[in-house]
Protein backbone atom coordinates (compact mmCIF):
# COMPACT_ATOMS: atom_id res chain seq x y z
CA UNK A 1 0.00 0.00 0.00
CA UNK A 2 3.20 2.40 -0.08
CA UNK A 3 2.18 5.71 -1.38
CA UNK A 4 -1.38 5.11 -0.33
CA UNK A 5 -2.94 7.26 2.16
CA UNK A 6 -3.86 5.37 5.51
CA UNK A 7 -7.25 7.09 5.35
CA UNK A 8 -9.50 8.36 1.96
CA UNK A 9 -12.74 10.18 2.18
CA UNK A 10 -13.79 11.06 -1.11
CA UNK A 11 -16.81 12.73 -2.51
CA UNK A 12 -18.47 12.01 0.76
CA UNK A 13 -21.91 12.95 1.04
CA UNK A 14 -23.69 12.20 4.50
CA UNK A 15 -27.80 13.16 5.18
CA UNK A 16 -29.19 13.21 8.29
CA UNK A 17 -32.58 12.86 6.63
CA UNK A 18 -33.43 15.43 3.81
CA UNK A 19 -30.57 17.63 5.49
CA UNK A 20 -27.32 17.48 3.79
CA UNK A 21 -24.44 17.67 6.43
CA UNK A 22 -21.79 16.71 4.24
CA UNK A 23 -21.87 17.98 0.98
CA UNK A 24 -18.74 15.86 -1.23
CA UNK A 25 -15.69 16.16 2.02
CA UNK A 26 -12.33 15.27 0.38
CA UNK A 27 -9.68 14.31 2.95
CA UNK A 28 -6.88 12.02 3.38
CA UNK A 29 -4.45 11.00 6.09
CA UNK A 30 -1.02 9.72 5.57
CA UNK A 31 0.40 6.97 7.97
CA UNK A 32 1.86 8.63 11.05
CA UNK A 33 0.73 12.17 10.08
CA UNK A 34 -1.66 14.25 12.82
CA UNK A 35 -4.24 16.22 10.25
CA UNK A 36 -6.80 18.00 11.85
CA UNK A 37 -10.14 19.56 11.31
CA UNK A 38 -11.54 22.37 12.09
CA UNK A 39 -14.49 24.83 11.41
CA UNK A 40 -17.16 26.67 13.54
CA UNK A 41 -19.82 24.74 14.95
CA UNK A 42 -22.24 23.19 13.09
CA UNK A 43 -19.66 22.83 10.01
CA UNK A 44 -20.26 19.25 10.00
CA UNK A 45 -16.80 18.23 11.66
CA UNK A 46 -18.32 15.27 13.89
CA UNK A 47 -20.35 14.12 11.27
CA UNK A 48 -17.41 13.49 9.41
CA UNK A 49 -15.80 11.89 12.35
CA UNK A 50 -19.03 9.67 12.36
CA UNK A 51 -18.87 9.02 9.01
CA UNK A 52 -15.92 7.66 8.97
CA UNK A 53 -16.75 5.02 11.67
CA UNK A 54 -19.83 4.15 10.00
CA UNK A 55 -23.06 5.90 11.64
CA UNK A 56 -24.27 7.52 9.97
CA UNK A 57 -22.83 6.08 6.25
CA UNK A 58 -22.00 8.12 3.37
CA UNK A 59 -25.25 7.94 1.21
CA UNK A 60 -22.54 9.17 -1.66
CA UNK A 61 -18.64 9.28 -2.29
CA UNK A 62 -16.27 6.61 -0.45
CA UNK A 63 -14.14 6.33 3.06
CA UNK A 64 -11.12 4.04 1.97
CA UNK A 65 -8.76 2.94 4.78
CA UNK A 66 -5.62 0.81 4.47
CA UNK A 67 -6.59 0.04 0.72
CA UNK A 68 -10.07 -1.33 1.82
CA UNK A 69 -13.45 0.25 1.31
CA UNK A 70 -15.01 0.73 4.48
CA UNK A 71 -17.92 3.91 3.25
CA UNK A 72 -20.72 0.49 3.81
CA UNK A 73 -18.94 -1.58 6.39
CA UNK A 74 -20.81 -1.92 9.46
CA UNK A 75 -18.94 0.17 12.45
CA UNK A 76 -18.02 -3.07 14.71
CA UNK A 77 -16.09 -4.16 11.44
CA UNK A 78 -14.72 -0.96 11.19
CA UNK A 79 -13.55 -0.33 14.78
CA UNK A 80 -11.55 -4.33 14.39
CA UNK A 81 -9.61 -2.58 11.69
CA UNK A 82 -7.90 -0.72 14.27
CA UNK A 83 -9.79 2.72 14.22
CA UNK A 84 -10.22 3.86 17.40
CA UNK A 85 -12.22 6.45 18.47
CA UNK A 86 -12.30 9.61 21.35
CA UNK A 87 -15.69 10.32 20.55
CA UNK A 88 -17.26 14.26 21.30
CA UNK A 89 -18.56 14.63 24.98
CA UNK A 90 -16.23 11.98 25.60
CA UNK A 91 -18.39 9.11 26.90
CA UNK A 92 -16.72 7.20 29.52
CA UNK A 93 -18.44 5.30 31.22
CA UNK A 94 -19.78 7.01 34.64
CA UNK A 95 -19.95 4.60 36.97
CA UNK A 96 -16.76 2.37 35.97
CA UNK A 97 -13.86 3.05 37.55
CA UNK A 98 -11.02 4.42 35.51
CA UNK A 99 -9.94 0.63 35.20
CA UNK A 100 -12.81 -0.58 34.25
CA UNK A 101 -13.63 2.18 31.30
CA UNK A 102 -9.53 0.75 30.25
CA UNK A 103 -11.16 -2.94 30.13
CA UNK A 104 -13.48 -1.67 28.50
CA UNK A 105 -11.57 -0.20 25.63
CA UNK A 106 -9.43 -3.21 25.30
CA UNK A 107 -10.13 -5.71 22.49
CA UNK A 108 -10.66 -9.45 23.19
CA UNK A 109 -8.17 -10.19 20.84
CA UNK A 110 -5.35 -8.20 22.46
CA UNK A 111 -6.36 -9.00 25.72
CA UNK A 112 -2.43 -10.90 26.28
CA UNK A 113 -1.42 -6.89 25.86
CA UNK A 114 -3.91 -5.71 28.26
CA UNK A 115 -1.28 -4.94 31.81
CA UNK A 116 1.37 -3.83 29.16
CA UNK A 117 -0.66 -1.39 27.25
CA UNK A 118 -2.20 -0.11 30.48
CA UNK A 119 0.76 0.63 32.11
CA UNK A 120 1.33 2.30 28.94
CA UNK A 121 -1.44 4.97 29.68
CA UNK A 122 -0.87 5.21 32.82
CA UNK A 123 2.66 6.64 32.04
CA UNK A 124 1.30 8.95 29.65
CA UNK A 125 -1.27 10.08 31.98
CA UNK A 126 0.23 9.68 35.34
CA UNK A 127 -3.43 11.29 36.82
CA UNK A 128 -5.33 8.29 35.68
CA UNK A 129 -2.91 5.74 37.78
CA UNK A 130 -3.35 7.75 40.64
CA UNK A 131 -7.30 7.39 39.99
CA UNK A 132 -7.41 3.69 38.92
CA UNK A 133 -9.96 2.57 41.31
CA UNK A 134 -11.82 6.27 41.15
CA UNK A 135 -15.68 6.02 39.01
CA UNK A 136 -15.15 7.64 35.43
CA UNK A 137 -17.85 10.17 36.33
CA UNK A 138 -16.06 11.86 39.44
CA UNK A 139 -13.14 12.79 37.05
CA UNK A 140 -12.68 16.73 36.33
CA UNK A 141 -12.92 17.34 32.89
CA UNK A 142 -9.77 16.84 31.90
CA UNK A 143 -9.21 13.53 33.34
CA UNK A 144 -11.67 12.38 32.01
CA UNK A 145 -10.38 13.29 28.36
CA UNK A 146 -7.51 11.38 29.21
CA UNK A 147 -9.92 8.33 29.88
CA UNK A 148 -11.36 8.55 26.92
CA UNK A 149 -8.37 9.09 25.16
CA UNK A 150 -6.96 5.78 26.98
CA UNK A 151 -10.00 3.92 26.39
CA UNK A 152 -9.51 4.31 22.55
CA UNK A 153 -5.82 3.59 22.94
CA UNK A 154 -6.54 0.69 24.32
CA UNK A 155 -7.67 -1.04 21.00
CA UNK A 156 -3.67 -0.44 19.56
CA UNK A 157 -5.37 1.41 16.72
CA UNK A 158 -3.71 2.66 13.44
CA UNK A 159 -5.52 5.21 13.52
CA UNK A 160 -6.94 7.88 16.46
CA UNK A 161 -9.72 9.54 15.88
CA UNK A 162 -10.31 12.52 18.34
CA UNK A 163 -13.93 14.56 18.35
CA UNK A 164 -12.75 18.07 20.42
CA UNK A 165 -10.44 16.96 22.77
CA UNK A 166 -10.32 20.69 24.35
CA UNK A 167 -13.92 21.34 24.84
CA UNK A 168 -14.84 23.13 27.52
CA UNK A 169 -10.94 22.20 29.04
CA UNK A 170 -8.50 25.29 31.04
CA UNK A 171 -5.46 25.94 28.27
CA UNK A 172 -3.52 24.69 30.39
CA UNK A 173 -4.93 20.84 30.34
CA UNK A 174 -5.73 21.30 26.58
CA UNK A 175 -1.98 21.99 26.33
CA UNK A 176 -1.27 18.60 28.37
CA UNK A 177 -3.20 16.66 26.47
CA UNK A 178 -2.02 17.92 22.81
CA UNK A 179 1.48 17.36 24.26
CA UNK A 180 0.50 14.02 24.84
CA UNK A 181 -0.85 13.35 21.51
CA UNK A 182 2.22 14.69 20.54
CA UNK A 183 4.44 12.08 22.22
CA UNK A 184 1.84 9.25 21.03
CA UNK A 185 2.43 10.31 17.08
CA UNK A 186 6.60 10.90 17.39
CA UNK A 187 7.11 7.77 19.93
CA UNK A 188 4.71 5.10 18.37
CA UNK A 189 4.09 6.34 15.13
CA UNK A 190 0.38 6.68 15.88
CA UNK A 191 -1.70 8.28 12.98
CA UNK A 192 -4.18 11.15 14.15
CA UNK A 193 -7.54 12.94 12.98
CA UNK A 194 -8.57 15.71 14.87
CA UNK A 195 -11.49 17.94 15.13
CA UNK A 196 -11.24 20.98 16.89
CA UNK A 197 -12.89 23.89 17.19
CA UNK A 198 -9.85 25.21 19.28
CA UNK A 199 -8.12 26.07 15.78
CA UNK A 200 -4.47 27.41 17.37
CA UNK A 201 -4.19 24.18 19.75
CA UNK A 202 -5.00 21.97 16.78
CA UNK A 203 -2.85 23.89 13.52
CA UNK A 204 0.10 24.30 15.84
CA UNK A 205 0.14 20.62 16.85
CA UNK A 206 -0.99 19.00 13.07
CA UNK A 207 1.77 18.48 10.05
CA UNK A 208 -1.96 19.09 7.97
CA UNK A 209 -4.83 20.19 8.06
CA UNK A 210 -8.01 21.23 6.18
CA UNK A 211 -11.02 23.97 7.03
CA UNK A 212 -14.66 22.86 7.12
CA UNK A 213 -17.44 25.84 6.18
CA UNK A 214 -21.14 24.35 5.68
CA UNK A 215 -20.68 20.54 5.05
CA UNK A 216 -17.47 21.03 2.53
CA UNK A 217 -14.05 21.29 2.83
CA UNK A 218 -12.74 25.31 1.87
CA UNK A 219 -8.99 25.25 2.67
CA UNK A 220 -5.92 22.96 3.12
CA UNK A 221 -2.52 23.18 4.22
CA UNK A 222 -0.04 22.46 6.57
CA UNK A 223 -0.68 23.68 10.12
CA UNK A 224 2.00 26.83 9.73
CA UNK A 225 0.44 27.84 6.61
CA UNK A 226 -2.72 27.71 7.89
CA UNK A 227 -1.70 29.47 11.55
CA UNK A 228 -0.10 32.02 8.74
CA UNK A 229 -3.13 32.37 6.23
CA UNK A 230 -4.92 35.74 7.02
CA UNK A 231 -8.24 34.40 6.28
CA UNK A 232 -7.88 31.50 8.75
CA UNK A 233 -6.53 33.96 11.44
CA UNK A 234 -9.44 36.30 11.19
CA UNK A 235 -12.31 33.62 11.08
CA UNK A 236 -10.85 31.03 13.70
CA UNK A 237 -7.76 32.78 15.29
CA UNK A 238 -8.58 36.26 16.41
CA UNK A 239 -10.17 37.06 19.41
CA UNK A 240 -9.29 33.12 20.87
CA UNK A 241 -7.06 32.38 23.89
CA UNK A 242 -4.02 32.41 22.11
N1 LIG B 1 -28.64 13.75 14.47
C1 LIG B 1 -28.81 14.82 13.68
N2 LIG B 1 -29.99 15.04 13.06
C2 LIG B 1 -30.17 16.11 12.25
N3 LIG B 1 -29.22 17.01 11.97
C3 LIG B 1 -28.03 16.85 12.56
C4 LIG B 1 -27.75 15.76 13.44
N4 LIG B 1 -26.48 15.86 13.87
C5 LIG B 1 -25.98 16.97 13.28
N5 LIG B 1 -26.90 17.56 12.49
C6 LIG B 1 -26.70 18.77 11.67
O1 LIG B 1 -25.63 18.53 10.77
C7 LIG B 1 -24.80 19.69 10.67
C8 LIG B 1 -23.36 19.33 11.04
O2 LIG B 1 -23.29 19.02 12.43
P1 LIG B 1 -21.95 18.49 13.13
O3 LIG B 1 -22.29 18.14 14.53
O4 LIG B 1 -21.31 17.50 12.27
O5 LIG B 1 -21.07 19.80 13.12
P2 LIG B 1 -19.73 20.11 13.90
O6 LIG B 1 -18.88 20.86 12.95
O7 LIG B 1 -19.20 18.88 14.51
O8 LIG B 1 -20.21 21.10 15.01
P3 LIG B 1 -19.99 21.01 16.60
O9 LIG B 1 -18.63 21.50 16.80
O10 LIG B 1 -21.04 21.94 17.11
O11 LIG B 1 -20.23 19.60 17.00
C9 LIG B 1 -25.43 20.73 11.57
O12 LIG B 1 -26.20 21.57 10.77
C10 LIG B 1 -26.28 19.93 12.51
O13 LIG B 1 -27.37 20.70 12.94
Amino acid sequence: MTGQPLLKVEGVETYYGNIRALAGVNVEVNSGEIVSLIGANGAGKSTLMMTICGSPQARNGSVTFDGRDITHMPTHEIARLRIAQSPEGRRIFPRMTVYENLQMGASLDKLKYFNEDVEKIFTLFPRLKERQSQRGGTLSGGEQQMLSIGRALMARPKLLLLDEPSLGLAPLIVKGIFEAIKVLNKSQGLTVFLVEQNAFAALKLSDRAYVMVNGRVTMSGSGKELLANPEVRSAYLEGGHH
